[in-house]
């Protein structure tokens, strides 16, 4: 069932852009956990829709409710269920375009799959919309984790050809991830961040969409976590990231640069500094043989350009069994990056969580 996910820590994601809520079941956190709502808070706010001049227009507070699993302010250890109500749906939009596939959009497969039945407004439960649970459920992982001292940051790598500087794979640190969470757009260099935001305002102008990339950093994670084969750090990692929707890739270390390297470049040589085991350099992303090694776990991840755009576009009327134009009117994000950022970091903790759950639950509280 896709709308669960999870070994240790299990999620269940539900709801629908445009019908009463959305939220998550989450089971498996400890007992006795006083949230830090102003966590919560902050990071909801990161994603928010309608927030600025290059997002989404659809005006939402997604304020939540917390229903089960929590009491006398605490975690009880029975399944959190967390709902946010949809407040601001404008079904009109997508009732003209009810039987025409969008490109790019899940219409068509949504279609094929659910047989017609699914709730296509909105993108319906398709939506980016559903991230706003997981990025709730991700702060209670950040709070657990940031307890045991693990952080984790990105930042907006590109947008387009606009190219940010790279995190430096084997040096980056608390530093560099406090610096970039005081920014409103989170970027290493400014002023190719300004020219990333040029650039979103130039697509939207023409009524057209642009992809890019994020850069994550996940800091102090203890050597020896994860597993080879099946559960190995990348696997856990990418399952949940390419769940986003919109991501169509995902790269650890130096991704697939490395592999126009010698193994005398792309090794990654030992060194101790106090008494810890340390590499020079950070190719392979804090990560070997699916298990971490103590350094910074990095990784990449690569979204495409938003599907609905008011450009003219070529489709079908899936009823009438036709080809036809499609126009599509609306509220949409000209550019998914921003916004996605939170959520990158979200499900990484929810991740990073079910992996150190594996080793040993007292690692928690
Ligand atoms: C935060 C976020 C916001 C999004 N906003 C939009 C949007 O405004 N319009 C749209 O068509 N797609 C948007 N998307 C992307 C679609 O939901 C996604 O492309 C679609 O569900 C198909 O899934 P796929 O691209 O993974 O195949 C957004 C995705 C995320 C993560
Ligand atoms: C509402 C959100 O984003 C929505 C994601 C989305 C999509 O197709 O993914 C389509 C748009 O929905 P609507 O047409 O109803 O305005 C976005 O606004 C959100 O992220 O909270």
């Amino acid at each position: 069932m896709s709308g669960i996910w999870g070994k240790n820590l299990k999620l269940s994601i539900f709801g629908e852009s445009h019908g009463k809520g959305i939220g998550i079941v989450i089971n498996g956190l400890p007992a006795g956990l006083e949230l830090d709502f102003e966590l919560i808070d902050k990071e909801m706010k990161r994603r928010l829709p309608g927030r600025d001049n290059i997002s989404t227009k659809r005006k939402e507070s997604d304020s939540f409710e917390i229903i089960s699993g929590y009491f006398n302010k605490n975690t009880t250890g029975t399944p959190l269920c967390v709902i946010i109500p949809n407040e601001d749906k404008k079904s009109q939009d997508y009732d003209k375009i009810r039987e025409l596939l969008r490109p790019g959009h899940a219409d068509y497969t949504g279609y094929m799959k659910y047989k017609g039945f699914s709730d296509y407004r909105g993108g319906g439960h398709f939506s980016g919309r559903l991230t706003a649970p997981l990025v709730f459920a991700g702060a209670i992982a950040k709070q657990i984790l940031m307890k045991n001292n693990i952080v984790i940051g990105s930042h907006i790598l590109s947008i387009g050809h606009v190219q940010d500087d790279y995190f430096d794979l084997a040096q980056v640190d608390i530093n560099t991830i406090n610096k970039i969470n005081t920014k409103e757009f989170p970027v290493i260099n400014e002023e190719k961040g300004r020219k990333m935001i040029e650039l979103i305002q130039e697509v939207k102008s023409e009524q057209d969409s642009i992809g890019g990339t994020i850069e994550a950093a996940i800091l102090n994670l203890k050597a020896g976590i994860g597993d080879p084969f099946f559960d190995s750090v990348e696997s856990k990692l990418s399952h949940l990231l390419f769940s986003i929707p919109g991501v169509k890739g995902v790269e650890f270390g130096r991704g697939f640069e490395i592999t126009k390297l010698k193994g005398s470049q792309a090794n990654d040589q030992y060194y101790i500094q106090n008494e810890e085991i340390k590499t020079y350099t950070n190719n392979n992303g804090g990560i070997l043989g699916g298990i971490t090694n103590g350094m910074p776990v990095i990784f990449r991840v690569g979204i495409k350009p938003t599907p609905s755009i008011g450009l003219k576009q070529k489709t079908v009327n899936i009823k009438a069994m036709e080809n036809v134009e499609i126009k599509i009117d609306g509220r949409h994000d000209p550019c998914i990056i921003p916004r996605a950022v939170p959520v990158v970091e979200a499900v990484s903790g929810l991740a990073v969580l079910d992996l150190i759950m594996e080793h040993g639950g007292n690692f928690i509280g």
